[in-house]
């Protein structure tokens, strides 16, 4: 199952680059040898049936496993070149640089502004006209500066729960990482903050990296450029996904797409 199908053009560059990846809950094993490149500032998803290690992969990119003890991963995750899973990394600062979105939208309890802000501050020492300006910038970025900019001292948490989101992706994007991780962003959202999400996802990718995990296969398909289909713990095709979803290169793949998975 470990044939690639990558099909990049040569002219990407590459932001990630997965070399023999093995990850282990413990003496269970999740992820088993995967290879993948990451392009930059293209948006690649990840899809497959629930447990298949979408999340564990994604949650490897930036060390997010790092906080639970018995977890531990194998093989290299080159970012820019740079071996990530080394123990010397400097965990903050790869955060800084690889930020990520989960399913459920985390405000914090605090201000709309001080929700961005606070995460700012743990990277960059910026004055109140500059802290002013990268709340606005981010809220923009975020499609959100519009209908919060009479009420940044409210609560984040009285936001709709689309407008969470959106204030997650702006507290994501306000310390400029390279990288996004969104993990099932849209999950908990209606259609409409769906749309928007994806609207956004498809704005972003012309200044960030993008990884999307995500259940809806029409989702995939509308925003992601590259697509990489995981069953129990492995990548079983990798590629373009207009050519993944029109044509599979393997049956697993295509059972999977026409939902005659299982
Ligand atoms: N903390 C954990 N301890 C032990 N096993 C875990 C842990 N988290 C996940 N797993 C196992 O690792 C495998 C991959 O899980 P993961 O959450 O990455 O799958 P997923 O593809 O994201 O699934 P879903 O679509 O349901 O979110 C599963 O078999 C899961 O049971």
């Amino acid at each position: 199952m470990s044939e690639m199908n990558t099909n990049q053009p040569a002219a990407l560059k590459n932001a990630l680059e997965i070399k023999n990846l093995n990850f282990y809950y413990g003496s269970f094993q999740g992820l088993k040898n995967i290879n993948l490149d990451i392009a930059e500032k293209h948006v690649t998803a990840f899809i497959g049936p629930s447990g298949c290690g979408k999340s564990t992969l994604l949650r490897t990119l930036n060390r997010m496993y790092d906080l639970y003890p018995g977890q531990r991963a194998e093989g290299e995750i080159n970012f820019y070149g740079q071996n990530i899973l080394d123990p010397k990394q400097d965990l903050n600062l790869l955060r800084s640089r690889v930020g990520m979105i989960f399913q459920k939208p985390t405000p914090f309890p605090m201000s709309i502004y001080d929700n961005i802000a606070f995460g700012v501050k743990l990277y960059e020492s910026l004055s109140r006209a500059e802290m002013d300006e990268r709340v606005e910038w981010s809220l923009t970025k975020a499609a959100l500066w519009g209908e919060v900019k009479d009420k940044l001292n409210q609560s984040g948490l009285s936001l709709s729960g689309g407008q969470q989101q959106r204030l997650c992706i702006a507290r994501g994007v306000a310390v400029k990482p390279s990288i996004l991780l969104l993990d099932e962003p849209t999950s908990a959202l209606d259609p409409i903050s769906t749309a928007k999400v994806e609207e956004l996802v498809h704005e972003l990718k012309k200044d960030y990296t993008i990884a999307i995990v995500t259940h809806n296969m029409q989702q995939a398909a509308r925003v992601s450029d590259f697509t990489a289909y995981m069953y129990l713990g492995e990548m079983v095709e990798f590629g373009k996904t207009d050519e993944l979803f029109i044509k599979p290169k393997r049956k697993e793949t295509e059972d999977y797409i026409t939902g005659r998975f299982g």
